[in-house]
């Protein structure tokens, strides 16, 4: 068999999804994209694609050493994110072709259904209870906010209070019924992460996500030293590589690669057993498509340190387009009170409605994360 071309289509909300097609008709799917800058992915998958048409798709190991190493620089978000892509659909390929779910060909399911988590609130948190409660109706317990607006390296009490007291109303109107994790969204500089989590210790959030900015991991040890709140970070890590240095410092509780950034399942399902070998926990990052969470799930079902997958139904970023609109299997995504069983269809399990991909390509939005600015006027981390 051999790879014959890649077809990529942006589409909305902000997602960018892949198709190779092989000599043999199967096709596989894959979700490369970075939110905001899908143009650019793009362009990197179609470079990549040097290396791929003509060769046989089962042989993913090599193609992706060979899509990682062989143009010299490496890593980062671009890159990764198209390797994951492609790596993606590689797996859906092979899966189809031996008439296997891949997570049968990463040695069998580890456990029955996958907790999963939804967002509540927007850029700026607001409607937390409103939003949890429609969520409660529907089952869920567990939850992901923003922790804060624009703040500043070093900032007042005011916002501080603000930030803690959105959390309290929560704890207050739900008590423990209900998990939820903050994300600082790297908002929060090192010296306000250590305030903010102080503040945030009475109301026991189940995790902080990115307290800091993946450039200053550094301070991951420092700041689980002065806190019990478990530390979570990962959607702005790219490779064993990155996550390494990480595990090796030490302070995060939980890693949330992303499987569209951080090389796919090949790349994850070995950042997932690193971080078992060190006790950490191995919840993917997921605000995208399909074919990303179906992607995350098939190494959640074999990953034992797995504990919660984000998915973006409702998310605030889907305008234009919700999570399963362009899958024809929607039932396989059943999400009952959270829990997600497996995708048992063979590859990835999700099946594409190309067609509504392609009328929706017609539309595909250049979407860009909002600039942010502090009272100031300089830039604010979004
Ligand atoms: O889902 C999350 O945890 C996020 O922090 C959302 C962020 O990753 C946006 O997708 C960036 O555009
Ligand atoms: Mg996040």
């Amino acid at each position: 068999m051999k790879i014959t071309r890649l077809t990529t289509y942006r589409v909305p909300p902000r997602w960018m999804l892949l198709k190779i097609e092989t000599d043999e008709g199967v096709t596989g799917w894959g979700e490369p994209v970075i939110e905001g800058r899908a143009r650019t992915v793009e362009a990197a998958v179609h470079e990549l694609s040097d290396y791929l048409v003509g060769k046989d798709p089962a042989r993913i190991n090599d193609l992706w050493q060979t899509m990682y190493r062989a143009g010299f620089y490496r890593g980062g978000p671009i890159l990764m994110s198209a390797i994951a892509g492609v790596d993606q659909a590689l797996w859906d390929i092979k899966g189809k072709v031996l008439g296997q779910p891949v997570y049968e060909l990463l040695g069998g399911l580890v456990r029955d259904r996958m907790k999963t988590y939804s967002w509540v609130g927007g850029d700026r948190p607001a409607e937390l209870i409103a939003g949890i409660a429609a969520l409660r109706e529907a089952g869920f317990d567990t939850f992901k906010m923003n922790g804060t607006e624009e703040l500043g390296i070093v900032d007042n009490a005011r916002k501080v209070d603000q930030a803690v007291a959105r959390v309290a109303e929560v704890r207050a109107k739900f008590g423990f019924e209900i998990e939820f994790g903050v994300d600082f969204h790297g908002r929060v500089s090192a010296p306000m992460a250590k305030v903010l989590l102080r503040e945030l210790e009475p109301y026991r959030p189940l995790f902080v996500e990115e307290p800091v900015l993946a450039e200053q991991d550094e301070y991951y040890r420092a700041l689980a030293d002065a806190t019990s709140i478990p530390l979570a970070a990962g959607e702005r890590m790219y490779s064993r590589f990155d996550f390494k240095r990480v595990f090796e410092r030490g302070g995060l509780s939980i890693v949330q690669p992303d499987l569209s950034h951080a090389g796919g399942i090949t790349e994850c399902v070995k950042i997932a057993a690193m971080a078992e070998a060190h006790d950490i926990a191995f919840a993917p990052h997921c605000p995208l498509g399909p074919v990303a969470l179906a992607s995350c799930l098939q190494v959640d079902f074999v990953a034992h340190n797995a504990v919660l997958q984000e998915q973006s139904m409702g998310i605030h970023y889907n305008q234009g387009a919700e999570l399963l609109d362009y899958v024809k299997n929607k039932e396989d995504f059943h999400l009952s009170s959270g829990w997600i069983r497996p995708l048992t269809k063979p590859g990835l399990g999700v099946e594409i409605d190309e067609e509504r991909v392609i009328e929706a390509s017609r539309q595909a939005p250049d979407w860009r994360n909002p600039v942010w600015r502090h009272a100031d006027g300089s830039v604010a981390e979004w």
